[in-house]
């Protein structure tokens, strides 16, 4: 891993509420978390958590009501979506949702998508093909596929070419809503092994699952979050060998990729080399 201490992102007291006035309900409250250069923090806790919330608002897609959020050492708190929108075409924080088909058009062939974020950037057509394929490789996508429609790939190739899309723009951080939960265990592992190659380039990472089996080989730190709130923040192996809070320990006892009858032999292996490597 190389970091250099620096926080990518800064989130403090972070509120979220969703509603009108009087039926108004906070989801998220008093979330903290900062993210270094190079780090990648797991977010796990159950469906309905906030998980996406948090994800949606450090993006600017949803308002927080609370709190500050820091991208890069700027204060976009207080940003019009406007300014989100500006701030997300400049390529500084990107994002891998579950299903790739929605970070992916699917009217264009994948390698005019993945370029598209550079030629917003003014990048040059040429140089930018090169880019993206450069990336395209880096994902071990073969060549042959390049010219096809999102459509015609799939769902791990589909994923892949989500998550080059998302280094295309060489961002300060990327956000991964549940990358692999819609994926099979050969393409899971694929991906969580390329995400893991990734801390060594310095990009940081919120990887974001309700499965913690997913995100323990992955991550160098976890964050639970349970009913809107982190209980814990930790470093990865400490919350899973010896989480503190209740909550957590029913998620570590719990982990469904670790321990269920219906993960195969071959991903759970799999799974352990990622974590003991
Ligand atoms: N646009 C919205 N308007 C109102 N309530 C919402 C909205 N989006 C989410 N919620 C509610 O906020 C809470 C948190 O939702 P969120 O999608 O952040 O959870 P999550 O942890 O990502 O869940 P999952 O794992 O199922 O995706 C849920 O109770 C959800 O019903």
């Amino acid at each position: 891993m190389s970091t250099d201490g620096r926080p990518v992102l800064e989130v403090a007291d972070l509120e979220v509420h969703y509603g009108p006035r009087r039926r108004r309900r906070r989801v998220l409250h008093g979330v903290s978390l900062s993210v270094t250069r190079g780090e990648t923090v797991g977010v796990i806790g159950e469906t309905g958590s906030g998980k996406s919330t948090f994800a949606r608002a450090v993006l600017g897609l949803v308002r927080a009501s609370g709190g500050r959020i820091l991208i890069d050492g700027e204060d976009v708190s207080r940003y019009s979506p406007r300014q989100w929108r500006a701030l997300r075409r400049r390529g500084v924080v990107q994002y891998v949702f579950q299903d790739p088909l929605r970070s992916l058009d699917p009217d264009l062939p994948i390698e005019e998508s993945l370029i598209e974020p550079l030629l917003v950037q003014g990048v040059g057509r040429k140089e930018a093909i090169e880019r993206g394929r450069a990336y395209l490789a880096r994902v071990r996508l073969d060549s042959e596929l390049f010219g096809r429609l999102p459509g015609e790939l799939s769902g791990g190739q589909r994923q892949r070419v989500a998550v080059a899309r998302a280094l295309v723009t060489e961002p300060a951080l990327i956000i991964l809503d549940e990358p692999v939960s819609a994926l099979d265990s050969a393409n899971r592992v694929g991906i969580l092994e390329i995400l893991k190659e990734l801390r060594g380039a310095g990009v940081a990472l919120i990887f974001i699952s309700h499965d913690l089996g997913s995100v323990a080989g992955v991550a160098d730190r976890v964050a639970v979050l349970y009913q809107g709130e982190f209980v814990e923040v930790g470093d990865a192996r400490a919350v899973i060998s010896a989480p503190r809070h209740p909550y957590a320990r029913l998620l570590v006892g719990s982990a469904p990729t670790l321990r269920s009858v219906a993960a195969s032999r071959a991903e759970r292996d799999a799974l352990r080399a990622l974590l003991n490597a």
